[in-house]
This record gives structure tokens, C-alpha cells and sequence, in this order.
């Protein structure tokens, strides 16, 4: 049997990528990728296992998780990949389509993932979409680029390396001030002592101790299932985990009437899903100035002051030439941007960027990191970053890494 050609598509922020997945899984023609006409293929994407997260919740069967007793919903995001990867090579497609199959996923996870889709390389073509050229299959034979809808061929792998290197861009502006600084009475913001928390008899985390203080920037990492979500649940409040546990926000003991409320106004949050089911019709100005309602999207008329800071931000992130553009025309990585700006606009005491390179292209990220070091820099927010990749260049003062073990996850910390 021949070895089946495996192709690699680098993505950007152009790029129509869901138009031509629907094509490939269609078995529409693509002159460059004929070789696929009229074979089978599936997918392996997030939104798939969104897909079935949908449809086992909705109608209470099990698809993905057939031999689990868990949901899917609360599996972590390398549990709910394995599980689709199985359930896909099950039905035995000719090819699958990966659309950036490491996001998410630790360095373990992801090494593991890659040794799977490489062995599984040798019997079935894989199309990659990548955004990050650090995920591309060292298995690749044939490399292209989605500019748009045109796809770029490469006459050999050197070339298509050669054409693709990249450079990081940095902010000139400060920092806009707030308009109405938020006092913070407590120099600590968050403990845990001594936290443990279990799920159905099986514990997560272990003994937990961590503190942060004003002002300081942190990085939250962990390889998937180590916890870092059910953390950061207990901290916004959407968690009831923690009651009777010794917990403290911003001074106050969890669980001893602090209403969710008070949390969110002292918490600037941001995770791509807001962004990326975001659907309302508003203008980068006011979705800057929604972060001073504490509303995504505004729905009141802005101030004069209020407008001016927004131009600030928009004048910071290089996009004030668009401040009467609808927030979903812009591109993937300028929408990130955007949403961080109206998480700190109020300057809160602590900033949670929950995965927020997830999905990003090389480039985008790099931009991204660039803001976050700058605002830790310039601003006297915490900032939480939780994030599974080492991200090149991000520069975090401590390190609280969960490290998991049979009793659950316990904290290690260390400083950059
Ligand atoms: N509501 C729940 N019920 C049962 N188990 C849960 C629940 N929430 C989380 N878990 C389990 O707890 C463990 C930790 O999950 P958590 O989502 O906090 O990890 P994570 O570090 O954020 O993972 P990832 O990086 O993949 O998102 C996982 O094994 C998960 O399956």
C-alpha cells in the first residue's frame, strides 16, 4: 500500500476556513486536493465537540461517551478530544479533517495526540488546519496556505518554512487611566488554604494554597483535567465549590454571603467562547465602553469622558480608524483584543485571561502577549493568565502550576 499523502493548511486571520472544511467533508472539487474527491472524511474540530456536546445533552444519550459515566461537558478538553478521535476512526473514514487539533491540550496531551495522528498518518490522510506553525505534523508532505478562499501551494516543504516566518509587533501608547479607580481595601485578593475539591468521590484538587495580591501577574498552568477551570470557577463565583472550604475573595470568606455580583464588578474576565458566540451588533466604541457597564454590548448612551477613553483603547490597539465598525466584521485576533481592552477598561483589581490564545494564529498571539505583559506593566491590576502552551514572550512575575496525581492536583510555585 502507497503511504497516504498527509497536507497541512496554515491558517490566518484571512482565511475562509470553514468554507473549504465544507467543501473537503462535501467532496466538492478542490484542484488541490482532488486526490480526496469522492472519498469519505470527518471531522475532528471544537465546534464538533460542541456539536455532540449539544446533542447528548439535549436528547440524554451518549455518543462520545459511551464508555463513560461522565458528561462530556465535564470531561477535560483532552478527555473530550481522545473521545471524538475514538469515535471518529471507529466509522473508518478514507480521511480526517484536523481544524488546529492542539488548542487547549498541555505539552503532554499534545505530544501524545501527535504520536496518535502520526501513527494514524500512516493508513489515513490527515488535512491539518493549523493556525500555529509549531502544531504543523512532522508527517506533512504537501503544505499550503489559506489566503481568503485561494489556497497557496508550495513547491516543497523549505520553501512553504521559508515563506512563513513572521515577526512580532509591539504597542506605543500607554495605557489609558480609568475613569473612576476601583479602591481595593485588601492587599490579598485571593487565598486558598488547604483547598481540596472532589466530583463524584474523585478528587481534583488537592490541598490547595495559593494567594495573589494586588497588583501582581500570574500565569495558571496545568496539564488538562489538572483543574485550572474548576479554580477559576471558584474565583468568579459561577462555582458553588469552596463553600466550607477556606477560601477567601477579596477578603471575604467564600460562601459567607458575598453576592456574585460584587465578584464580577471587581473582576475583569475574558475566555474566547465570550467572543467567539458573540452575536449583537455593536460598534468597537461601545463595545470598549460596555466593559464600564459590565455588559457585552451597550445599551445605554455613552458619555463624552466615556467615548474618549474608548478612543484611547481603540488608539492603543491600533484600531481607531475602526471605532464605528461593527465588533463582527473584525478578525478573530482583533476581536481578542477588543474584549481584553473592555475587561480592563474599569482598571479591576484582578484581570482573568482564560486561555486566550487558544485559536489564534502565530502572529495574533504574539500581538496578544504583547498587550497582557503591557498592561501588567503599566497597570496596578493582578492579572491571572491561564494558558496550556508556553507562550513565547509572555512574562509572568510567578508560576502556580497544578501537578496532578492519583489524590488529585496539588500547586507548585514558582517565579519566572
Ligand atoms: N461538574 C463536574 N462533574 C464531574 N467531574 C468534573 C466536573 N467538573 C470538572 N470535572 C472533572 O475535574 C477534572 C478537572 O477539570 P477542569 O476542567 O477543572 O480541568 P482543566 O485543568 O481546566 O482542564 P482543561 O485544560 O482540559 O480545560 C477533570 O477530570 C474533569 O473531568
Amino acid at each position: 500500500m502507497n503511504q497516504p499523502k498527509n497536507y497541512a493548511i496554515l491558517t490566518d486571520n484571512t482565511s475562509k476556513t470553514q468554507d473549504l472544511v465544507t467543501k473537503l467533508l462535501n467532496n466538492n472539487s478542490i484542484t488541490e486536493l482532488e486526490v480526496l474527491e469522492n472519498k469519505t472524511g470527518l471531522l475532528f474540530s471544537r465546534s464538533e465537540i460542541e456539536r455532540f456536546m449539544d446533542e447528548e445533552e439535549r436528547h440524554d444519550i451518549k455518543i462520545l461517551t459511551k464508555d463513560s459515566n461522565q458528561p462530556l461537558k465535564t470531561m477535560s478538553s483532552g478527555e473530550q478530544k481522545k473521545a471524538l478521535l475514538s469515535y471518529l476512526l471507529q466509522q473508518e473514514p478514507d480521511f480526517l479533517v484536523l481544524i488546529n487539533p492542539f488548542d487547549n491540550l498541555d505539552v503532554a496531551t499534545q505530544a501524545s495526540l501527535k504520536d496518535q495522528l502520526c501513527a494514524i498518518s500512516a493508513s489515513r490522510t490527515l488535512v491539518q488546519f493549523a493556525s500555529r506553525l509549531d502544531d504543523i505534523l512532522p508527517v506533512t508532505t504537501d503544505f499550503f496556505k489559506l489566503n481568503g478562499t485561494e489556497l497557496e501551494s508550495y513547491p516543497s516543504t523549505e520553501a512553504f518554512w521559508e515563506a512563513n516566518g513572521h515577526d512580532c509587533l509591539q504597542f506605543a501608547e500607554a495605557i489609558p487611566p480609568p475613569i473612576n479607580p476601583i479602591k481595593e481595601e485588601h492587599q490579598e485578593l485571593v487565598n486558598f488554604t488547604n483547598v481540596s475539591v472532589s466530583f463524584d468521590g474523585r478528587q481534583v484538587l488537592n490541598n490547595i494554597s495559593w494567594s495573589v495580591k494586588q497588583g501582581e501577574f500570574w500565569q495558571l498552568i496545568g496539564p488538562n483535567g489538572s483543574g485550572k477551570t474548576t479554580m477559576l470557577s471558584m474565583i468568579t463565583g459561577d462555582s458553588h465549590k469552596g463553600y466550607g472550604e477556606d477560601l477567601t475573595l477579596f477578603g471575604q470568606k467564600k460562601g459567607t454571603g458575598e453576592s456574585v455580583w460584587d465578584l464580577k464588578q471587581k473582576i475583569g474576565y475574558f475566555t474566547p467562547s465570550i467572543t467567539d458566540r458573540f452575536r449583537g451588533y455593536h460598534t468597537l466604541e461601545n463595545m470598549i465602553i460596555s466593559g464600564l457597564h459590565d455588559s457585552i454590548g451597550l445599551y445605554v448612551l455613552p458619555t463624552e469622558t466615556e467615548k474618549r477613553l474608548a478612543g484611547q483603547w481603540l488608539k492603543l490597539l491600533g484600531l481607531y480608524d475602526k471605532r464605528d465598525t461593527h465588533f463582527n466584521e473584525l478578525t478573530r485576533g482583533e476581536k481578542r483584543l477588543v474584549m481584553t481592552a473592555r475587561a480592563m477598561v474599569k482598571h479591576p483589581p484582578l484581570v482573568i485571561l482564560d486561555e486566550p490564545t487558544a485559536g489564534l494564529d502565530d502572529k495574533s498571539a504574539a500581538l496578544f502577549v504583547a498587550l497582557v505583559n503591557k498592561i501588567a506593566k503599566e497597570s496596578d491590576s493582578a492579572i491571572l493568565f491561564v494558558s496550556h502552551r508556553a507562550e513565547p514572550n509572555l512574562n509572568p512575575q510567578f508560576i502556580f502550576e497544578l501537578i496532578p496525581s492519583e489524590n488529585g492536583s496539588t500547586g507548585i510555585i514558582t517565579g519566572n
